[in-house]
């Protein structure tokens, strides 16, 4: 057993004490440095297994039931979650034990617990591998699941959960004319299976490309910006959307209310050589007159489980009225900053229709000069099935199975009358 894989490990099992016990989203645990003392592979490892035993946490919950009396404290069921899974997923018995004993053990609260830490995970190791792959795909969270079978009816949700146990490949999105790694998608993003480090992928360097998922590329294809118009990204961070309005020659304003957010757009922008006037701001307080605006709407999230396994279990959904009301605002502020004639693409990365078809089916009933763009959606790739009646677009992770699923998505595309 290495030191650093324990190390990992350890670090892993805080990440989950983090999300699981205080509510912290993983981002919020790695912006406040909590895998910092780490090098970049044991950082990249801990994210990984943590994210892992998310994914598997309901199995792991059940095969750990069958053998502990009481639910031990958070961070030594985190402990054996993390062990499970890892034995489940394959990794050596005895590397995995051990690491589970020696990081229990020393433990000043809980260390005399390493004993039944050493039992139950020897009874997991013999009868776990097999029994993992009969029990049934993790189901999200009843604060969730519910709104979600409403929406869509239960067989989708259980394809949305499948596709959320599956995880995510890695998306590219090219710069024009430049060439990327990877399976091409029927949208002109590029699909990475098994990507390894990002930053070691070729192109890197040279700012050929960035990470942004094929859902995620489709609200700028849909935009269609053009070389020289003036167009207003009003929630901008972390800039992958900023990127593509640049790369299409518009004359970019990127703006969002987190500045630390915004130095990755600045990062962005210096890798791949794109230019764009980067403003720190509230949207409802922004001033101009724009040819096109993207809004990308701060929202739920709901449509990133895959990739952001930690969600259901860190929200409770109470926090989504709030944000259905911010984004009635700033849907009601950008179209004052619109021109007569000019095109504004609205979207959501969530999964709830509160936040996608029913804003824009009340916008417009509310304005008079609003009107839907039907044209704008016939982008390459886009399936007409995926047209809503309102004339969006709505995405969800279970379309595209076979190739690895897309993040969950609603876009839609806003005429101002001239
Ligand atoms: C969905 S993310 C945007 C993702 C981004 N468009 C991209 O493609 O990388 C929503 C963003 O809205 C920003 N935001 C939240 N409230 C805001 C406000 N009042 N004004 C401007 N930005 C805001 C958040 O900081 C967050 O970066």
């Amino acid at each position: 057993m290495s030191d650093n894989a324990t190390a990992a490990r350890r670090s892993a099992i805080y990440l989950l004490d983090q999300i699981l016990g205080e509510g912290r989203l993983l981002s919020e645990c790695l912006a406040a440095g909590a895998l910092d003392r780490l090098g970049p592979e044991d950082r990249a490892r801990a994210q990984r297994l943590a994210l892992q035993t998310l994914r598997g946490l309901e199995r792991a919950d059940r095969l750990l039931d069958n053998h502990l009396n009481r639910t031990p404290a958070l961070t030594v069921h985190n402990a054996l979650r993390l062990g499970a899974v890892e034995l489940c997923h394959g990794e050596a018995a005895h590397g995995v034990v051990n690491s589970m004993v020696e990081i229990v053990g020393r433990s000043r609260k809980h260390g005399r617990l390493k004993g039944l830490v050493n039992a139950v995970l020897r009874k997991v190791a013999a009868e776990g591998p097999d029994a993992w792959p009969k029990m049934r795909v993790p189901r999200l969270p009843e604060w969730l699941r519910g709104p979600l079978i409403m929406a869509w009816g239960a067989e989708a949700v259980a394809s949305m959960e499948q596709a959320h146990f599956s995880g995510a490949p890695l998306d590219l999105t090219l710069k024009p004319g430049a060439s990327g790694p990877g399976e091409a998608l029927p949208t002109g993003s590029m699909r990475i299976q098994d990507p390894g480090q990002v930053s070691a992928l070729p192109g890197f360097d040279q700012g050929d490309w960035w990470v942004q998922d094929a859902a995620a590329a489709l609200p700028v294809r849909i935009l269609a910006p053009k070389a020289g118009e003036t167009v207003l990204d009003l929630c901008a961070a972390p800039g992958g959307k900023t990127l593509q309005l640049a790369a299409a020659g518009a004359k970019v304003t990127a703006l969002d209310i987190s500045d630390s957010r915004l130095e990755r757009v600045r990062e962005n922008l210096n890798r791949t050589g794109l230019k764009a006037q980067v403003i720190a701001g509230d949207a409802l307080e922004h001033q101009g007159q724009y040819d096109a605006i993207l809004l990308d709407a701060p929202c739920s999230a709901t449509g990133t489980i895959r990739r952001h396994p930690d969600l259901p279990f860190a929200k409770d959904g109470s926090e989504f009225g709030g944000l259905i009301e911010l984004q009635a605002q700033m849907l009601a502020h950008a179209w004052t900053l619109l021109k007569p004639g000019g095109r504004l693409v609205y979207c959501t990365c969530s999964l709830l229709p509160d936040e996608g078809e029913v804003q824009i089916e009340e916008a417009l009933d509310q304005y008079p000069d609003m009107s839907i763009e039907h044209e704008a959606l016939g982008v390459t790739g886009v399936d007409q099935s995926w047209i809503t009646e309102e004339g969006g677009l709505r995405l969800r992770p279970d379309y595209w199975v076979d190739r690895g699923g897309m993040d969950g998505f609603y876009i839609a595309c806003l005429n101002k009358s001239a």
